[in-house]
């Protein structure tokens, strides 16, 4: 399928985002662990927490989550403590994304894993054990999932879980989201050391919970206000204390002209006009909001240098690559340094009449790239459904917003 678009010459919207995946899963996980009464409200549609709600309902032997690292990786943990054997597996990038390192932490403290096809990534086959041991090491820079869904088991071991992260931490709020959420649900969880962290063997208790909008989600339509000449947009359900790292796109917006207005509702986006003549940025803590900030600067013509990118390779995509040859169809020739440095220092090439812009089955990929239409008409969105990962009601919302989406076959 292509997507073909025409914006609105000006953008007038009050958006409705879907609830965040990453603690709609989070709360999933630990409303089973707790065998909680109250299911968490507002839990996201998409299909990263679908496959995560019917892993857990459904008790199926062989579990598909499709495409959700999150989904993969706490319940490749959950299961280990959860009686029964079962087989987890995804797509065919997902059997390419890495799992050793969590799946050694877990056979550290007794977890019976097996890999079915190829070592170091999934399909597994999990058997549910008690496991013992309550101290271990793995690497902190590969991905912060794999400390999340170890942190999330801690409460339901017998002596609880120290760990020591090893090498830079990536991807550090989604850590803190974790412990932020567990502490929320009763359990004692908290860093002990800039790379330590200890869970006390403390049941978790079950509490009425509300999800927050997704801040990752809200990025696309602060890069639409950026991109668009006249823009008004506000975007309901977001927290003014979010427990979101990716909230920080609002300060990071705020240098290209986008200012945040706080109601009790959510968001208004101000266009200030303001834009700087550089932007740099270090992405460790914020790898998501990477391809919203790589395409908004490029088509702002503000020349970028992107740290922190180094976990990009191993996502839905190689973002690195992808984004690379999708802003050269563009016209923008944007240079990679040490697989974690994205820079455009203002080259141009001869942009491509109608780009297709390919969307490697990466939903950021597709709400990345559609609001590059403002600046670039004629480009088409190829495989625009990805979306469903994270964000269903993604084209819809856009023409509720008074963009033309023609589906052109
Ligand atoms: O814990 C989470 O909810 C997530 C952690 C991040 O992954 P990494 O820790 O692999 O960077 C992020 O990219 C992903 O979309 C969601
Ligand atoms: C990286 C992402 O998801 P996950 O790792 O959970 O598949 C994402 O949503 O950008």
């Amino acid at each position: 399928m292509l997507y073909k678009l025409i914006p609105p010459s000006v953008v007038t919207a009050t958006i409705q985002l879907p609830a965040s995946k990453s603690i709609s899963n989070r709360a999933l996980i630990i409303n089973a662990l707790g065998k909680g009464i109250y299911p968490p409200e507002n839990l996201s549609d998409c299909d990263d927490t679908q496959v995560m709600i019917k892993a857990l309902t459904e008790g199926k032997e062989t579990i598909d989550i499709m495409a959700a690292g999150t989904a993969m990786r706490f319940l490749t943990a959950y299961l280990s403590v959860t009686p029964g054997e079962r087989t987890i597996t995804g797509t065919a990038r997902m059997q390419q994304r890495p799992i050793q390192i969590l799946v050694n932490a877990l056979r550290e403290l007794g977890a019976e894993i097996e890999y079915t096809r190829n070592e170091g990534y999934p399909p597994l086959r999990i058997k549910g054990a008690e496991l013992k041991g309550n101290e271990i090491t793995l690497k902190g820079n590969v991905s912060s999932q794999y400390i999340s869904a170890l942190l999330m088991i801690g409460p339901a071991l017998k002596d609880g879980l120290t760990l020591h992260l090893s090498g830079e931490i990536i991807s550090r709020p989604y850590i803190n989201l974790t412990l932020q959420l567990m502490q929320d649900f009763g359990a004692k969880a908290a860093w002990t050391s800039p790379n330590s962290i200890s869970v006390a063997p403390q049941p978790y208790q079950s509490i009425p919970f509300k999800i927050e909008s997704d801040w990752s989600a809200a990025s696309y339509w602060y890069q639409i206000a950026a991109l668009s000449p006249k823009a008004e947009i506000e975007l309901l359900g977001l927290f003014h204390n979010s427990y979101q790292g990716d909230s920080r796109g609002a300060e990071v917006f705020s240098r290209l002209g986008i200012t945040t207005e706080f109601t009790s509702q959510g968001v208004k986006l101000k266009k200030t006009g303001k834009a700087p003549e550089r932007l740099e940025e270090d992405f460790v803590d914020i790898p998501d909001l990477a391809q919203t900030f790589v395409v908004t600067c490029a088509l702002l013509n503000i020349p970028f240098r992107f740290t922190g990118l180094q976990s990009l390779k191993i996502k839905e995509t190689d973002r690195i690559a992808a984004l690379r040859a999708e802003l050269k169809k563009l016209g923008y020739v944007i240079e990679e340094e040490n697989d974690s440095i994205l820079m455009w220092n203002g080259e141009r090439c001869e942009p491509e009449e109608t780009p297709v812009i390919e969307t490697y089955e990466d939903h950021r990929m597709a709400m990345a790239f559609a609001p590059a239409i403002i600046r670039h008409p004629n480009l088409l969105i190829a495989d625009p459904q990805v979306v469903t990962k994270s964000y269903p009601g993604y084209w819809e919302d856009l023409k509720q917003a008074g963009f033309q989406v023609i589906n052109e076959g």
